[in-house]
């Protein structure tokens, strides 16, 4: 699909998970990273910028050359997710204001080609779209230890990636923003107008984050389905 562009974000720095960086975790013998950039391509998407810390850029060039994936180059992130979108945009360099851009945390190893499938015909019909799972949990907010509220979950979701745009939607919202340290890309696009819509994401896009993720994987991996969904 050569109209389809990821930027898949990889420079943070693991804090949670131990400061082990887990983008090079192994997993049935393949590190985190290739596994993304794998399902991305069984995806369809072939082509764009892997976001890294400077100090692995070579490692992950080594990893594209091993793959055969000469649709991808490196650049380095930032010190905060956002910033390092921002670098993975800026190394896309300038594309087609309808170029599909999808940002996907390379961290949400399990990404299926449904759920890629999904944010691709979302984005193009309407510009903006990401994937998101429902709350199954009651949602209370707190202040000190004690609870305010109980929020009502019926119009609450958890958001996935990737996380797809039309490119001059995510350009023109990332111009505009201005409100601190964004935790998704989705918001920086809704705080500029533009509505973005959820479509399903799935359980196993969950995202590499505490030790405790880690025999999940593990037995997602082992099913018979190889993780797939
Ligand atoms: N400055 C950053 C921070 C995060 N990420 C990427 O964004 C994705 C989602 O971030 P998260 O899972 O929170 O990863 P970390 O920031 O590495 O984790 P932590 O917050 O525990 O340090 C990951 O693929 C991560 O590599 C990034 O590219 N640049
Ligand atoms: C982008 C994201 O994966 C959506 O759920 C998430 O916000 C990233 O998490 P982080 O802890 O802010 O890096």
């Amino acid at each position: 699909m050569t109209d389809i562009w990821g930027i898949v974000v990889a420079a943070g720095q693991s804090r949670r998970m131990g400061s082990i960086n887990k983008i090079w975790m192994p997993f049935h013998g393949r590190p985190v990273l290739q596994w993304t950039l794998a399902r991305l391509h069984q995806a369809g998407v072939t082509q764009g910028v892997l976001v890294i810390q400077a100090a692995d850029i070579a490692r992950a060039e080594a990893l594209l050359k091993e793959n055969h994936w000469p649709g991808w180059w490196v650049t380095a992130g930032g010190s905060e997710r956002y910033l390092s979108v921002l670098a993975g945009l800026k190394a896309l360099g300038p594309r087609s204001p309808d170029e599909v851009i999808l940002v996907h945390d390379a961290a949400r190893f399990l990404v299926s080609s449904e759920v890629v499938a999904r944010v691709v015909e979302k984005v193009r019909e309407i510009g903006a779209a990401i994937p998101a799972m429902p709350v199954v949990d009651t949602v209370k907010t707190v202040a000190d230890g004690r609870i305010q509220k109980t929020v009502p979950r019926n119009a609450l979701v958890l958001a996935q990636t990737p996380q797809g745009f039309f490119y001059r939607i995510l350009v023109e919202s990332y111009r505009q923003w201005s409100g601190g340290v964004p935790t998704d890309d989705a918001e920086v696009v809704e705080q500029a107008g533009y509505p973005v819509f959820v479509v399903a994401g799935d359980a196993r896009n969950q995202k590499l984050t505490v030790p405790e993720d880690i025999p999940l994987f593990e037995r997602w991996l082992g099913a018979p389905d190889g993780g797939q969904t």
